[in-house]
């Protein structure tokens, strides 16, 4: 087994089979949440009053290991949205996450704002279940679809009325798999074979993405004058998880980087 890609992805064809024999989708179709008017990440993200923020929940990972086992999904969420996140990320993946559905579910229920649901989507049976659990957006990660697959699983997702997060990790990688019903593009500057973090990334493909798709930064932002630098380059959202979760309270550390990211903003307005 080369990648941990792989590994994660040969997992979740397995538990998937399980799951769809155990927990059929006439069942999903049956939750609360699955016609309940979802929110738009593209809209929250372009609010003027936001910090582009998304906010992520994630107890731990193949490259970190445990990250904050400890903190409750609730508390940190409202805690997110109340420092000024513009959306909320929640992990759902168990086995190398340790997140589950009732994470995002729990989100869901304290908050009003987009949820995005991480994970890694291989069948249109996620799509369902993402809707079902109160998922506003998915991502669709490039490097584990073929073009044909997003955009099949992209158009479903539409026809769900979730957004789509498209994760790229490279220019072929957003030539071959962008499509029609793409909402946000995220560059994820964590490299999945080596785990190594290099934040450059998201400025070196910041024009190969078309004007009108959202663009949003991935992983390893812990500067807040990095926010700026991005979004002088483009960028409107920027995801951001271990900064906040290392910390014994994730909405303690994502008030204080919030709100210096709003000093230097102060300090240097945006040019007109
Ligand atoms: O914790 P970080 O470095 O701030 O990264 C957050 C997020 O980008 C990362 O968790 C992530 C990006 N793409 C993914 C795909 C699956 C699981 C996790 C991810």
């Amino acid at each position: 087994m080369a990648y941990i890609l792989d590994e994660i992805v040969q997992h979740k064809r397995k538990e998937l089979e399980e799951r769809k024999g155990l927990f059929p989708e006439r069942l999903l179709e049956q939750s609360v949440y699955f016609t309940a008017p979802t929110v738009s990440m593209k809209r929250y993200l372009t609010r003027p009053d936001k910090s582009g923020i998304i906010a992520e929940f994630k107890r731990s990972s193949p490259s970190k290991g445990a990250i904050n086992p400890y903190t409750s999904v609730e508390k940190t969420t409202i805690g997110y949205m109340q420092a000024g996140a513009s959306a909320l990320s929640v992990l759902t993946d168990k086995k190398f996450f340790g997140g589950k559905n009732e994470d995002l579910s729990t989100a869901r229920k304290f908050n009003f704002c987009p949820i995005l649901r991480k994970d890694f989507v291989l069948d249109p049976y996620q799509l369902l279940e993402a809707r079902a659990i109160g998922a506003d957006v998915v991502l669709l990660i490039a490097a584990i679809l073929t073009p044909k697959e997003t955009r099949e699983l992209a158009f479903q997702a539409c026809q769900l009325q979730m957004e789509v997060l498209l994760e790229v990790h490279s220019a072929e990688e957003i030539d071959s798999h962008l499509n029609e019903y793409i909402d946000l593009v995220g560059v994820n500057n964590r490299n999945l074979k080596t785990f190594e973090v290099n934040t450059d990334l998201s400025f070196e493909l910041a024009s190969r993405i078309p004007h009108g798709i959202i663009k949003v930064s991935e992983s390893g932002i812990s500067d807040p004058q990095l926010i700026l630098s991005l979004r002088e380059a483009g960028y409107e959202g920027f995801l951001m998880g271990e900064t906040f979760m290392r910390h014994s309270e994730p909405q303690r550390a994502a008030q204080e980087f919030i709100q210096q990211v709003r000093t230097l903003e102060s300090a240097y307005p945006k040019k007109v």
